[in-house]
């Protein structure tokens, strides 16, 4: 009933196809990243899912309905779409209260969300005094507002500082262990791969990827690890005899592909290896994305 359903949409802006052919679920009890390059179409995916933008064909619903006819559309769905959008004029707790009368919520549902925001202290300033960071905040308090089973947020990162980060982290994964669908864009991987448990990643429209976090990182970065050792002659022959290759990198370290530290680190305390430092890396998850996403943006011209 909370699943949100995407079935062969497609919008064109004139002679721009912004969404071409996209189908996919978002179900509920995860968290699914929904990500792509500035202009991939994952905003314009959103609003279609709303209802704020007219469907070219295909349909986008919630629990098989579309969103314009759902009977209470606030207390299903909390969107986080624009975060400058907020009246400027007014201070957070009466934007929140026009809100809650709007969408037939009790209006002591403000405070909650408020508190769960983390801007009660600031419930009572003007919004045009707010940072992009508490924008972002009311924003997301906003959504919150009818306790709804779906939430769709846009780039909800955008301007909190690190705490704030690790804030909607852990907000997003608690709505989600509560059994709700968290559908959440960026056009960040390692964010991403921080936070999300699913993945949708769109390239010009197109559906690119539709996967477990999981099998994303078992499937396209392919393991290396960084270590230091005072024996590298005898590591080298140890590598070499399981086909992997000592491969030295700047400021006296070395580099080998295609294993886990947890496999080096054991192989090396059988051999009687010293290392002084043994790490995993990850940042091919990036170059993956990069990878996967490149021929797709649409600046990346061929001329
Ligand atoms: N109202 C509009 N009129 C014309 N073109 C539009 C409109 N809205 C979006 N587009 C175009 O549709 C494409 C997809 O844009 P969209 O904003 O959905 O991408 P996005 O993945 O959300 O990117 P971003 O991360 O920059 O928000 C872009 O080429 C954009 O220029």
């Amino acid at each position: 009933m909370n699943s949100i359903e995407i079935r062969e949409l497609t919008k064109e802006f004139g002679r721009t196809r912004a969404v071409d052919r996209l189908t996919f679920d978002v179900v509920p009890g995860r968290v699914t990243g929904f990500l792509g390059p500035n202009g991939a179409g994952k905003s314009t995916t959103m609003r279609l899912l709303l209802g704020l933008d007219r469907i070219t064909s295909g349909t986008a619903t919630i629990g098989g309905r579309r969103f314009t006819e759902l009977p209470d559309p606030l207390q299903q769905v909390g969107a986080l779409l624009d975060a400058q959008s907020a009246h400027g004029g007014r201070t957070a707790r009466d934007h929140l209260r026009l809100l809650a009368a709007a969408a037939r919520v009790p209006v002591r549902r403000v405070e909650d969300v408020l508190e769960q925001a983390g801007i009660a202290a600031a419930a009572g300033r003007r919004i045009k005094t707010f940072s992009l960071g508490m924008r972002q905040r009311l924003g997301i308090a906003a959504a919150l507002l009818g306790d709804p089973g779906v939430l769709l947020l846009d780039e909800p990162t955008n301007g909190l500082d690190p705490e704030g980060i690790v804030w909607i982290r852990e907000l997003m994964r608690s709505l989600a262990a509560e059994g709700r669908t968290v559908l959440v864009s960026s056009h960040l991987m390692t964010e991403t791969a921080a936070l999300a448990d699913h993945l949708v990643v769109l390239g010009q429209g197109r559906l690119l990827a539709d996967t477990s976090m999981e099998e994303f990182i078992e499937a396209r970065s392919a393991p290396r690890v960084r270590l230091r050792t005072t024996d590298p002659i005898r590591l080298r022959s140890a590598l070499a005899r399981r086909g992997l290759e000592l491969v030295s990198a700047e400021g006296g370290r070395w580099t080998v592909a295609d294993i886990r530290a947890e496999e080096l680190g054991a192989m090396a305390a059988r051999e009687g290896i010293p290392l002084l430092k043994l790490v995993d890396e990850r940042a091919s998850l990036e170059e993956a994305y990069l990878d996967l996403t490149a021929e797709h943006a649409p600046f990346a011209a061929t001329h």
